[in-house]
Order: C-alpha cells, then structure tokens, then sequence
C-alpha cells in the first residue's frame, strides 16, 4: 500500500492538535477539523489552539477547518479525536462523507457505555467498514509532551497489517516512534484501562501516598487489565508493551494526565462535580470508562478490584480512603 497523503483529523483537542502536527510533520497534507469555527481560524490565522496547547506554534502546512466535508474528502486517512462516548454519535454524522477505502484511525482510549463496545467495533459498525480498515493509536502518549517534541514511541494496531504499515510510515518523525501491531483488542482494552488505574493513583496522591502505592496499584492494575484482555481474546504480551504497561506507567505517574489530575482531586475530598469542573470540559474518559469496563469485566466473569472501587469512588458515594482500606484488607491470596 502507497504511504497516505490526505489525511484528515477530526477533533481539535489537545490529543487531535497534536497529532495532527505529528502527521503534518511527517510531510503528509493534513487537514484538522474544529466543532468551533473560531479554533479553525485561529488555528490558520495564529497558529495556535489556544483552548488546548497555548504554548504551541503549530506548523505552517497544517490546515484547519469547521466544515467536516472538506476536510474528509479524498482523505487516504481518517483519525477520529473524539471522546471515546460521543464517537458513536459524531460519527454518524460523518459516515455519509467518508471516502470508501480510507483507514480509520481512533485516538480514543475508552469503552462505550451503553453497548461495551471498544472504540474500533464503535467505529467498523457505524462507518460500516470491515475491522481491516480500522486502526489504534496508543501508547505513552501523553499530549503535551508530544507537541513540545519530546521523543516518544507509540503503537499502531491494525488487523491488517499492511494498512498498520502504512499508517507506520506517516507518523513517524524525528520524536515520534510508531510501533506496528495487530492485538486490536489487547490496545484497546489497554487504553481504556489504564484511565482507571490512572484516576485511582491520582487518589493515592490526594490522599498523600508515595510511590510503593503508586506502584502497588500499576503492578495490581496491570493484573487485571491483563486479566480482562485475556478473556476477550486479547494476546497476553501486549500487555507489557508500549499501549500496556507503557501508558499506564506514564498516565499514572505524570500530572499532566487528565485522568490522574481528576483521581487526585477526589482524593483531596472533592466531590465528582467539583472535580469536573476544575477539568474545564477536558475529557477524563476513565471517569465514564470504570463503569463500562467494570460491567464488561462481570459479563465475562472476571475480577477487577481496583476498577470496582473506582467505580463506586466515582458513581456510588464511596470515599477514597474507605476505598483504599477495602482493596488493602481483601482475602489474601498467591500473586
Ligand atoms: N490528551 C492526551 O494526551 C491523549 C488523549 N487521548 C485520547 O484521545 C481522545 C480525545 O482526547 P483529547 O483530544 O485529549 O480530548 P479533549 O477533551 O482535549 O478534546 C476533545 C475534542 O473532541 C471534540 N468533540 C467533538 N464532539 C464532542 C462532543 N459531543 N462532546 C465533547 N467533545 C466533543 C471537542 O471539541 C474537542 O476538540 C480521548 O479518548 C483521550 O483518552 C489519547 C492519547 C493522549
Ligand atoms: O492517554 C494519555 C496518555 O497516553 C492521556 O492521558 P489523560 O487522558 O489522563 O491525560
């Protein structure tokens, strides 16, 4: 398969902007579509998307616009930059426009609340695509840090492998390392996961716990995202790559994480309100993602006790030093 040209991004968040500069970077023809009309001009105008990543300079060949059409049109590439429980909604809008053969790439790390669905069956069954033509990116990914150009790697998770090639090529820069992959499950459930475990470090911080907490909860984490990939079918050693074991180290750890941000909120007694409002409409998806996946983990019979308290942190009146006691006072068992 030919390296893409036309690539159209669809969501200017930070996490859409930025790799959107990943991708015009890399020489491709890059168009950026804005809900709001003012990004769009702003972003062609100053360069910047103030609302997200004000200390940006984004570059010169990066286009932007509020008009979905034409962005989209001819586009070899499609990258959804929506939040993981509105992709369904946004995208039914934009099926009617999409090109027949374009991969269609999400950036979302969540599962669908209402179905359980991850975000590529979301995505195959909307757009009415095969999964072939459907690819993830993930991995340590933390926005900020990539549009200040600081070296990462990521994965590029594709059943066909070819198109994961391809989609390899056009986002590779001299900071962006893209690994292939076609563990679409295994990404995935990673992604969204890692939230999770992410929001209940944050509360570990706000609670005033150091870094044999913090750990604990990544290594116990990490057990069962493992846990629940596996029985979806997922291959076990994603786990311990860049989308496993990568991002969910870099989301728990790093203050720049949203989701981490909004955990230690809560674990400094604030309410869930309280905490959604400090986040300034910037999307925390494990807040939505604990209760998803923890009805997934049910169906399917599997235990995820720090998901669980999560959960019920978030949804059920749970405070999060209760919470921490109970995961602490469980029934003791092997590792
Ligand atoms: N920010 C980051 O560092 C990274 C984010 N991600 C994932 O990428 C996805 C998008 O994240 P961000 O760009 O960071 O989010 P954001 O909150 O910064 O931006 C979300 C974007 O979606 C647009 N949008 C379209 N329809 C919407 C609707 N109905 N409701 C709300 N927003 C709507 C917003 O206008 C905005 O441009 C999330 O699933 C996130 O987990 C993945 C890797 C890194
Ligand atoms: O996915 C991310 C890093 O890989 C971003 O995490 P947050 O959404 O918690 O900021």
């Amino acid at each position: 398969m030919a390296r893409p040209e036309r690539i159209a991004v669809l969501g200017a968040g930070s996490w859409g902007t930025t790799f959107a500069k990943v991708l015009a970077d890399a020489g491709n023809d890059v168009v950026l579509w804005a809900r709001r009309a003012e990004v769009a001009e702003a972003i062609n105008g100053s360069r910047r998307n103030a609302g997200y990543l004000p200390d940006v300079r984004l570059p010169e060949s990066l286009r932007a616009t509020d008009d979905a059409a034409a962005a989209v049109h001819d586009a070899d590439v499609v990258v959804l930059a929506v939040p993981s429980q509105t992709l369904r909604e946004n995208l039914a809008g934009w099926q009617p426009l999409l090109p027949a053969d374009a991969t269609l790439v999400s950036l979302a790390k969540g599962v669908e609340l209402s179905t359980l669905k991850r975000m590529s069956e979301v995505i195959a069954e909307v757009a009415d695509v095969p999964m072939e033509q459907v690819a993830v990116v993930s991995g340590p990914n933390l926005a900020k840090e990539i549009a200040a150009e600081q070296p990462t790697a990521t994965v590029v998770a594709c059943a066909d492998h070819d198109r994961a090639i391809a989609l390899q090529h056009a986002c590779s820069t001299r900071y962006f390392r893209p690994y292939t992959n076609t563990d679409l499950i295994g990404i995935e459930i990673a992604g969204a996961c890692k939230n999770v475990i992410a929001l209940a470090c944050g509360m570990a911080v706000g609670l005033g716990f150091g870094h044999n907490t913090m750990s604990s909860l990544i290594t116990r984490g990490l057990a069962e995202t493992t846990r629940l990939g596996v029985a979806l079918g997922a291959d076990p050693m994603t786990f311990a790559g860049l989308a496993g074991l990568g991002d969910l180290v870099a989301t728990c750890m790093s203050p720049l994480s949203r989701n981490r941000t909004f955990g230690e909120r809560l674990g400094r007694g604030e309410t869930l309100a309280q905490a959604q409002e400090a986040a300034h409409g910037q999307v925390s998806e494990g807040v939505k993602s604990c209760s998803s996946i923890r009805q997934l983990a049910a169906r399917h019979g599997v235990e995820m006790p720090i998901t669980d308290v999560v959960h019920r942190v978030c949804h059920e009146g749970l405070q999060p030093g209760p919470a921490a006691a109970e995961l602490l006072g469980r029934e003791r068992k092997p590792e």
